[in-house]
């Protein structure tokens, strides 16, 4: 069993002018990756930033944190070399958004970038396992992309129950609406890899809000690990 927990702050829910700064706010509170939504009003009804803010967080914050990029965007081959020269580390993005997954993963591992494969609500988990044994990571929405602060959706769990069944290695993201309240059902289901927005950003103790997700999370593969 590689995997471990590792909990990352999404910083839609942040105070936006001061980007750079609540990036490292979430450092010093623990985090241990910071996953950026990219949103291109055209695979989402929304707007946020692309490849010039994240270079620009690079470079005010730093080599060491780890960027998850969340690409919500139609066509998302054309960011990859972008991404990549912006300083991001993974590229996660919709297998909705694109026509040939298989070359996408090719071109992100040959920029040097770690794959992430994110699939919406009403994607099948077994349309993304084909992909499974080629990607870093599997992102399971618990919500509708698009915009922070919604509700978890519970429904969602059986298919991270169903990866962690079938690929015991593989890293495991949930993200939307997750914080205190939902992260037994995302631990229990065998996530790892924990987006909490406005739950932890928007709380008055990022600090302890990111220790408990992370203990859960911890506890619960190392359960997994003795029933083994
Ligand atoms: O990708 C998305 C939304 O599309 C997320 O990363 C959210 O921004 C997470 O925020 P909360 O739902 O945790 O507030
Ligand atoms: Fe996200």
């Amino acid at each position: 069993m590689a995997y471990t927990a590792k909990i990352g702050p999404s910083i839609l829910s942040s105070d936006l002018s001061q980007l750079g700064r609540e990036c490292e706010r979430m450092m010093e509170c623990g985090a241990d990756y910071l996953h950026l939504d990219v949103m291109d009003g055209h695979f989402v009804p929304n707007i946020t930033f692309g490849h010039p803010m994240v270079e620009c967080l690079r470079h005010s914050i730093g080599p060491d944190p780890f960027f998850d990029m969340h690409m919500m965007v139609s066509r998302p081959e054309q960011w990859v070399k972008p991404m990549a020269a912006a300083g991001a580390n993974q590229y996660t993005f919709h297998l909705e958004a694109t026509t040939n997954p298989g070359n996408l993963i090719k071109e992100i591992r040959e920029s040097g970038m770690k794959v992430g494969l994110a699939i919406k609500p009403g994607t099948t988990v077994e349309e993304l396992a084909p992909w499974a044994g080629q990607i870093d990571m599997a992102l399971v929405m618990t919500v509708e992309p698009g915009f922070g602060g919604q509700k978890f959706m519970d429904d969602m769990m059986p298919k991270v129950s169903w990866l962690r069944s079938q690929f015991p290695s593989l890293d495991i993201e949930v993200d939307g609406g997750v914080g205190p309240d939902s992260i037994h059902r995302c631990a229990e289901a065998g996530a790892n890899m924990i987006v909490s927005g406005s739950a932890v950003v928007s709380c008055d103790d990022p600090r302890s809000v990111i220790a408990l997700l992370k203990n859960v999370v911890s506890e619960a593969i190392q359960k997994r690990s003795l029933d083994r």
